[in-house]
C-alpha cells in the first residue's frame, strides 16, 4: 500500500491508499524537529486505534518544507523499507512538465493539486488553496501548471492582525452575519471574510480575462467550504486534491521508470 504525505508549512498529512481509496488519514503539525522515529511511533499508534494492519511498501512525499523531508525519507526507508518519491525532485517525473520562468522552483503542493485536478476535471482549471498561503495554481489546457497567484492565507492574515496591533485579539476565522461589524472581533471577522471573497473573485476573474479559454475553478483546503458559503466562489470543492495528485503523479512514476 501506499503512504501519501502532504507536508504543508502549517500541517502535515498522511493518507493510506489502498489502490483505490484512501483507508485513513491523520494530520500532525509541521515541525522540522521530529524525527523518523517519533512519525512512526505516531503513525502506528493510530493505525492500531483504527484496527488497519498493512503493508506499506511505497512512500510518496510533497513538502513546502524542504527541513522535514530527510526525515521523512528515513521514516520511509527505516520502517517501510523503500526510497520515497519526493516531488520535485529530478527522479520524480511529472505528468506534465511546468511551463515557468527557467530556474524558478514551483512549490511542489502546486505541482501536485495542478496533477490531481487535471486528472480530474481535464485542462483548463484554476486550484484555489486556503493553506498558510492561498495559492491560485493555472493549468493550462494540457494539463501543465503555467503559474498562479500567492496570497497570504486566511490565518496568517488574523494573525498578522493581531501581532501588529496591541489591541486587537486573536480571532479565529467565521462568516459574520453581516459586513459592518459592532465589535472588534466582529470587524476583525469581517475584513478578513469579506476581504477574501473579494480576493477569490477578483482574481479569478483577471486570470479568465488573461487566458483564452474559459477556465473552471476548483476550491481545495480547509477554508473553501467556508468561503463557499458566502458566494458562488468555485465550480468544484475537492477536499483530498493534494492526496489524490499524489496518486496520480505516484502512478505515473511507476508506469514510466
Ligand atoms: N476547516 C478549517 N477551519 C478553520 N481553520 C482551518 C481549517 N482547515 C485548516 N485551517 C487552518 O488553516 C491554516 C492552514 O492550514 P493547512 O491547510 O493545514 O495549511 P498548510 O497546508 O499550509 O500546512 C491553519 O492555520 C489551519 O489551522
Ligand atoms: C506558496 C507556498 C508557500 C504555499 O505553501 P502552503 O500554504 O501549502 O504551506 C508553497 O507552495 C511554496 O513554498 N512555493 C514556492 C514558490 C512557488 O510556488 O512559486
Ligand atoms: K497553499
Amino acid at each position: 500500500m501506499l503512504l501519501t504525505i502532504d507536508c504543508g508549512n502549517t500541517n502535515t498529512v498522511f493518507s493510506i491508499w489502498n489502490g483505490s481509496e484512501f483507508i485513513a488519514t491523520w494530520r500532525t503539525s509541521t515541525e522540522h524537529q521530529r524525527t523518523a522515529d517519533q512519525y512512526f511511533v505516531w503513525l502506528s499508534t493510530l493505525m492500531g486505534h483504527k484496527k488497519i494492519d498493512v503493508n506499506i511498501n511505497s512512500v510518496i512525499i510533497s513538502s513546502t518544507v524542504p527541513r522535514v523531508v530527510f526525515n521523512l525519507r528515513v521514516l520511509a526507508d527505516r520502517y517501510f523499507n523503500c526510497r520515497p518519491l519526493v516531488v520535485g525532485r529530478p527522479d520524480c517525473l511529472l505528468p506534465v512538465m511546468p511551463r515557468v520562468d527557467e530556474g524558478t522552483t514551483v512549490g511542489p503542493d502546486r505541482l501536485v493539486n495542478s496533477a490531481g485536478a487535471y486528472d480530474r476535471f481535464g485542462g483548463n482549471l484554476i486550484v484555489v488553496d486556503f493553506g498558510t498561503a492561498t495559492t491560485f495554481d493555472v493549468v493550462a489546457d494540457d494539463g501543465a501548471y503555467v503559474g498562479g497567484v500567492i496570497a497570504p492565507g486566511v490565518n496568517l492574515s488574523l494573525e498578522a492582525l493581531h501581532r501588529a496591533a496591541a489591541a486587537l485579539p486573536h480571532v479565529d476565522i467565521s462568516r459574520p452575519q453581516g459586513v459592518v461589524g459592532t465589535n472588534t472581533v466582529s470587524c476583525m471577522q469581517s475584513g478578513i471574510f469579506w476581504g477574501y471573497v473579494g480576493l477569490v473573485k477578483e482574481i479569478c476573474a483577471r486570470i479568465r480575462a488573461e487566458r483564452d479559454a474559459p477556465m473552471k475553478i476548483i476550491g481545495t483546503g480547509g477554508l473553501a467550504r467556508l468561503f463557499e458559503q458566502a458566494d458562488l466562489l468555485f465550480d468544484e470543492i475537492e477536499d483530498d486534491l493534494t492526496m489524490h495528485g499524489l496518486t496520480v503523479i505516484h502512478e505515473f512514476n511507476k508506469d514510466n521508470t
